[in-house]
């Protein structure tokens, strides 16, 4: 199972996402305890299944959840040594299976999903807390039972329990989560580079490309992250244990052997770092560059690294996954049709309280619009009055029914897909899946929600 939305350990990390104490309760953070949904509890035992909280702190109990979510990855089965890797993230997550009690294997769940509140960031060099949603995974014996929708609305309306105002979480099929109000609100860019072709313009990177040990490469990428972060909207805070991942540091990675790391430095400062590998091609006798993750804190450090990559010896083919859909490395390339670019869906975000959600953010200027939000599910519907003054400081209030503003009209999934502003208002209004009262509604709101800095998420969870 190659996909990057597998959990991991987050040794060390402070939580985050702003989640609110609940009375009573011990210095547990609240997700950790907070029961689950009656609801779907309640639906779900009327087939005969109990939700519940796993306890992480019991090897057995977690060797057996770990062994479902695998089984319904179609990966292998983890050993001893793995699952302690992973278990260190389950115990800052909250993680929660369905069982059957007629399963032949008993203590092994037939539905998965962990969950964990994370800081997302928006336009303005900001941040939200989110409801970050992993796991989700339904045994193939238990399948199309309604297990998954009774799971799902069950996290949304634990996030709301939380006082989360947004959930989020990045997909294995693009079809699943659209009917429960996900939208899609970042576009994940994959590179393939014919190196040869390439060329450079203009100067070459004046910085300082060092190869550095892997256990340092976990480090100090893991930092740039966190350093980088809150100005690019879409990223969330990532975890020790993920950037251990992309260094080969899983215990038993069978391709840990191949993975080479470098640093590149500016001015004496570390401001990029990569981890990648290099494979050869069997049939063409020509090696190819699989560059696992890339961080850096500016661009020039960016395109330093990525040059490095495109200019190493026997190599024929630079493959990068996951970048921006304005990496700034087209307008270095000589010849831009080197490169062949594929563009997709990433990260989605379903919005459970749109006043908060949209006060987190800063606007592209100043706004005044009313907007109308259906939902399905009736977590986020209602009508309101959006502001914003020069500055982009947003103040989302009571639509007056005798207000004359311009009206946006948006279903909850659409809204989730214009909220880090990545997309323009007036393009999913000429797709038919926004209408304004008349085009000025159209326009305003186009105007404000749009993010001058494309949002990206550097990797899955
Ligand atoms: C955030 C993440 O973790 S992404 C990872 C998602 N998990 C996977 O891809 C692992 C493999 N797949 C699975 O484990 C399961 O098939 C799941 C979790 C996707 C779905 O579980 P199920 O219990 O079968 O779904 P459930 O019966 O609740 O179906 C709910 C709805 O989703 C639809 N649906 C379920 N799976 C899919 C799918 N793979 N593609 C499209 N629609 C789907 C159903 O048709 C149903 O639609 P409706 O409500 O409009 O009638």
């Amino acid at each position: 199972m190659a996909r990057g939305y597998r959990q991991t350990g987050r040794e060390g990390r402070p939580e985050s996402g702003g989640v609110p104490r609940l009375e009573g309760m011990s210095d547990t953070p609240d997700h950790l305890v907070l029961p689950v949904d009656a609801v779907s509890a309640g639906r779900l035992a009327e087939r005969g299944l109990h939700y519940r909280l796993l306890d992480t702190a019991d090897e057995s109990a977690y060797a057996a959840w770990i062994r479902a979510d695998e089984r319904g990855f179609h990966g292998p089965a983890s050993n001893d040594e793995q699952n302690a890797f992973s278990r260190a993230a389950m115990g800052s997550r909250r993680t929660t299976g369905v069982w059957d009690p007629q399963s032949v294997l008993i203590a092994e769940p037939v539905a998965t999903v962990n969950s964990w509140p994370v800081e997302l960031s928006v336009p303005g060099e900001t941040t939200v807390g989110a409801w970050a949603i992993s796991s989700v995974t339904v045994s193939p014996t238990h399948r199309r039972r309604g297990i998954a929708r009774s799971l799902l609305e069950g996290e949304l309306r634990t996030a709301q329990r939380l006082g989360l105002p947004i959930a989020s979480l990045t997909v294995s099929e693009a079809t699943i989560y659209g009917r429960y109000g996900f939208g899609p609100a970042t576009t994940a860019a994959d590179w393939r580079i014919d190196s040869r072709a390439a060329g450079w313009l203009g100067d070459e990177p004046d910085g300082r490309i060092d190869f550095i040990p892997v256990e340092d490469y976990a480090r100090i990428a893991f930092a740039l992250h966190e350093a980088a972060r809150t100005a690019r909207p879409g990223e969330v805070d990532g975890w020790p244990e993920r950037w251990r991942q992309f260094a080969g540091l899983r215990p038993g990675d069978g391709d840990a052997a191949g993975v080479r790391t470098v640093q590149y430095r500016e001015d004496g400062e570390v401001r990029a770092a990569a981890a990648f590998r290099v494979v050869e091609e069997p049939q063409r006798e020509e090696h190819s560059v699989r560059v696992l993750h890339l961080d850096s804190t500016t661009p020039s450090a960016r395109l330093g690294v990525l040059r490095f990559l495109l200019s190493l010896d026997l190599v024929t083919r630079v493959d990068a996954s996951l970048l921006s859909v304005d990496e700034p490395l087209r307008w270095r390339l000589a010849d831009q049709r080197a490169a062949e670019v594929t563009v997709r869906d990433h990260e989605w975000l379903r919005i459970l309280d749109v006043p908060r959600a949209l006060e987190a953010r800063r606007f592209s200027g100043a706004g005044r619009f009313r907007l109308d939000v259906s939902d399905d599910l009736g977590l986020a519907t209602g009508r309101w009055l959006v502001e914003s003054d020069a500055d982009g400081v947003v103040r989302v209030g009571d639509a007056g029914h005798d207000d004359d503003a311009p009206l946006l009209r948006t279903d909850v999934a659409t809204l989730g897909s214009l909220y880090l502003g990545g997309v323009a208002v007036t393009t999913l209004a000429d797709a038919g899946r926004t209408a304004g009262s008349d085009a000025e509604a159209v326009l305003i709101a186009d105007r404000v929600l749009r993010s001058t800095v494309a949002p990206f998420l550097s990797f899955w969870y």
